[in-house]
């Protein structure tokens, strides 16, 4: 590829693959026909860093390059995501591998090691990680940290500026309830109101969850904040705190945006209490995220014993039933996942493997492009289609064999139309922190 011709305004990307899902509706691809993974093949045109063209496969007569049926995507949207935790593997690791396990490491690790320095150091990192593989916007949950709260808080501001025209950042207020609905909570609150924030906060089965909630969507209605809440991380088919959140979004009237991320006991649940669930969530107009790779890591840990319940939630019905359903990369290299690198590639080619979201693939791109975008509310400008900013992943990978076959180490990220320095930061720069 000769990669020079990206540098100017104007040229064309020839005889490309695109996911039809990913295509603004209505725009170019309208007369070619999808093949079976549901890609079409077009040339596409971008003119000073938008999309200005996109046509059938037809004569290259203007200056382009030839991409041979790779696929063109547009950049990814991360949308549940704690780079707060990130990357403090070497320093604090999850000895047993349990949620239990988790949250002792990394409140321990907070204890001990979280500053203002540590937490922008470790979060950029993430960021610059994320960008390198061609993500565009990212949610992420910040813990509460009592009194330190606002420190992680004005790290996340200062990197929301460093990052902005490059990588859309949104911040969850996250904790406990109880600590969510404290003092600092409400004062907390008061602040992410100002920034665009949004209200988290992870969800335990509990005789006064109803109570709980209701005060939440309260806090959440009188500060005009959407909703991010962990609800049902455990295999425990008792476990049904999404269903209360649908009940509470409808008793409230709650007219906010709400997504739910993990729903793992959706999975070993009855077929009737997943259809009384699943009724509730679409009536209360709930977005669902999976993190499928931190599920199976977490999920059905136990010494001595092969995982066989993996806790992924019910990718394929949630969607059968029209509602918004996203997949992200949730933590990195903490005591909740171990692994990791925030690449959108990865966790979509993990969730296809695992939720046998292929045969067909039909809309599953959306997971982690188009779907998460609408719901950070990133207006028109995730998705692929003309007038649109050229911010576009180029992909080898023809069919999503090859695209899922191999790590894609290769792509070429397009920011606005011009390529971006793909290199990923040395896990070494990490070294002084994990001393
Ligand atoms: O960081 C966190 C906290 C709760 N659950 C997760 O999966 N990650």
């Amino acid at each position: 590829m000769d990669k020079s011709i990206l540098d100017r305004d104007r040229y064309w990307l020839y005889n490309a693959q695109i996911p039809l899902s990913l295509f603004l509706p209505d725009t170019g691809q309208a007369t070619v026909i999808p093949n079976l993974d549901n890609l079409v093949r077009v040339d596409l045109e971008i003119n000073r860093g938008l999309i200005s063209n996109i046509r059938p496969v037809s004569n290259r007569n203007a200056p382009g390059i030839n991409l041979n049926g790779g696929q063109i995507w547009c950049c990814f949207v991360d949308v549940h995501t704690h780079l707060d935790k990130g990357h403090i593997w070497e320093r604090t690791r999850n000895l047993d591998g349990t949620f239990s396990g988790a949250i002792a490491s990394s409140t321990e690790d907070a204890e001990r090691y979280w500053n203002g320095e540590d937490i922008y150091h470790r979060m950029s990192f993430g960021l610059r990680c994320s960008y390198a593989y061609g993500t565009q916007a990212i949610r992420t949950h910040l813990d509460m940290r009592g009194e330190k709260t606002d420190e992680s808080w004005d790290v996340f501001s200062a990197l929301r500026h460093e990052w902005s025209g490059k990588i859309e950042l949104q911040g969850v207020l996250f904790g406990l309830l109880d600590d969510v609905m404290s003092p600092l909570g409400e004062k907390s609150s008061d602040r992410i109101a100002t920034m665009g924030g949004i209200l988290g906060g992870v969800l335990f089965m509990n005789p006064d969850l109803d109570r709980q909630l209701d005060r939440l969507f309260a806090m959440a209605s009188d500060r005009n904040l959407d909703l991010d809440l962990h609800v049902d991380e455990s295999l425990d088919p008792n476990s049904r705190t999404l269903y209360y959140v649908a009940r509470a979004a409808l008793r409230n009237n709650f007219t906010g945006q709400i997504t739910c991320g993990h729903c793992c006991s959706l999975s070993v649940q009855s077929p009737d209490v997943v259809k009384e669930t699943l009724d509730l969530v679409k009536a209360a107009n709930i977005a669902i995220v999976s993190l499928p790779m931190c599920n199976l890591y977490l999920q059905n840990r136990h010494p001595g014993q092969t995982p066989r319940a993996r806790g992924v939630t019910l990718l394929k019905e949630i969607s059968d039933r029209n509602i918004p359903v996203m997949v992200a990369s949730d933590n990195c290299r903490d005591p909740f996942f171990g692994f990791g690198d925030h690449d959108g590639l990865e966790v979509f080619q993990q969730a296809v493997r695992i939720a046998h979201l292929d045969t067909p693939y039909g809309n599953w791109p959306n997971a982690i492009a188009t779907t998460p975008g609408e719901i950070m509310n990133l207006v028109n400008s995730v998705a692929i289609g003309v007038g649109l900013p050229a911010n576009l992943i180029l992909f080898k990978g023809r069919g999503f064999s090859e695209l899922l076959s191999r790590p894609q180490c290769d792509r070429v990220v397009l920011r606005q139309g011009k390529p971006i320095d793909t290199t990923l930061p040395d896990y070494a720069e990490l070294d002084d922190l994990m001393r």
